[in-house]
């Protein structure tokens, strides 16, 4: 196991930090001693101590002002991928990711985590155990991993030991908790409008679902393990609770915490499959005349019906990583974190 480190200076950056994922990364940081900005597109909140900056991380300018005097950063921006906009993907996640390496080299930015993501792997069929050696998908299931893909790669091959510039790449899945603004509310607007009554599948496939503070450990532990001797430099880590569960229990779990009945009644995955890939279709041919966001998209079908879990026995081994909370303990806090989700409020 590497030995971790503090970067003597500890000012970093959490580019992203106004987003689910980063608020919660800074407040960590903070907790540690870390002197942190944040540099986002928007700014969501105030937090004494904390710089922001606001800006597009594809202006160099703008970063660059921003990573004066910064020795770690933590790039966890990318537009949500219910966005579904390719050019947008291409524009943040690819040329933004390149200006993001060359601002940090010629701000003089010693290390770079980025949040990249366990779907790079895959292609919408099972995934049981997997590990990072797997190759990177051939058939991304939407624009968003594409691009979640390249980014990976050009920041994992910007390490560059003698150039003093360290990168790693933490790969979560499913990250869940207070404040998400995609898995929960978008589960209980499903069930509000009646659309969680059925499960896709026989039910019993197993998926990770990872609570943010356990996500948040993996990100802090690459960042201190990352030093030119250590085996982690420009490496990928699936971070995850270490707990896969069946997909249909972990939202059973949820909406029966928020006061909502459970799935109970069964659908062939095939045919939903299907009929999404035809709406995702009718969608797309009629996209002049009518804007519609279906729910069931082929990527969210093929989600909700197989599995996907992966290994995190290589960040154990590197980084010393182990979930700090139970996915029983992260379910209870986020439902008691969304009073306002919940049936009848
Ligand atoms: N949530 C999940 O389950 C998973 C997330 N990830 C990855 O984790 C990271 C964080 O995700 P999450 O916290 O959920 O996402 P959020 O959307 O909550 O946070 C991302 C932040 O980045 C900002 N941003 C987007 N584009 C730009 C830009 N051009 N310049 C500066 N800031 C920008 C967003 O602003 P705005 O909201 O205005 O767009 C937002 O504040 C992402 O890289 C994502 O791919 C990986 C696996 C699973
Ligand atoms: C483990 C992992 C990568 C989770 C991703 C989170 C989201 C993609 C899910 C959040 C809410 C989920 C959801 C569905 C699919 C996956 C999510 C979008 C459905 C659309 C699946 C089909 C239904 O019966 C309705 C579901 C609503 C919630």
């Amino acid at each position: 196991m590497a030995t971790r480190l503090r970067p003597s200076s500890k000012r970093c950056a959490v580019i992203g930090g106004s987003g689910f994922l980063g608020r919660h990364l800074v407040e960590k940081l903070q907790d540690r001693g870390y002197s942190v900005s944040v540099f986002d597109i928007r700014q969501s909140y105030e937090l004494p101590g904390v710089t922001f900056h606001q800006g597009d991380l594809c202006d160099e300018q703008a970063l660059l002002s921003a990573l004066k005097d910064v020795s770690l950063v933590f790039h966890c921006a990318s537009p949500a991928p219910a966005s579904n906009d390719r050019a947008l993907f291409e524009r943040v996640n690819i040329q933004g990711t390149k200006t993001v390496i060359e601002a940090c080299i010629q701000a003089g930015v010693q290390k770079l985590v980025l949040t990249s993501s366990a779907s790079v792997v895959f292609e919408g069929t099972d995934i049981k155990n997997g590990r990072e050696d797997l190759p990177y998908a051939k058939k991304p299931i939407d624009y968003y991993t594409q691009t979640k893909i390249q980014q990976e790669k050009l920041v994992l091959e910007a390490c560059d030991k003698q150039k003093g510039f360290l990168t790693v790449a933490i790969r979560p899945h499913g990250i869940f908790g207070p404040r998400d603004p995609q898995l929960v509310p978008i589960m209980v607007d499903a069930a509000r409008r009646g659309k969680m009554k059925f499960i896709i599948g026989d039910g019993t496939n197993l998926v990770d679902f990872t609570f943010v503070e356990n996500v948040v450990h993996g990100h802090i532990l690459a960042a201190e393990c990352l030093r030119p001797d250590s085996p982690i430099c420009g490496k990928p880590y699936h971070i995850t609770n270490d707990e896969p569960i069946r997909f249909w229990d972990f939202m059973s779990e949820m909406l029966v915490g928020l006061g909502y009945a459970a799935p109970r009644f069964h659908l062939p995955y095939g045919l939903v499959y299907s009929l999404a890939l035809l709406l995702w279709l009718l969608t797309w041919i009629l996209r002049p005349l009518l804007s519609f966001k279906p729910t069931f998209t082929p990527m969210r079908v093929a989600l909700a019906g197989t599995h996907h879990y992966y290994s995190c026995e290589r960040a154990k081994q590197d980084l010393g990583y182990r979930p700090v909370v139970s996915l029983k303990e992260g379910i209870a806090r986020t439902v008691q974190s969304y009073p306002h989700l919940r049936h009848g409020a």
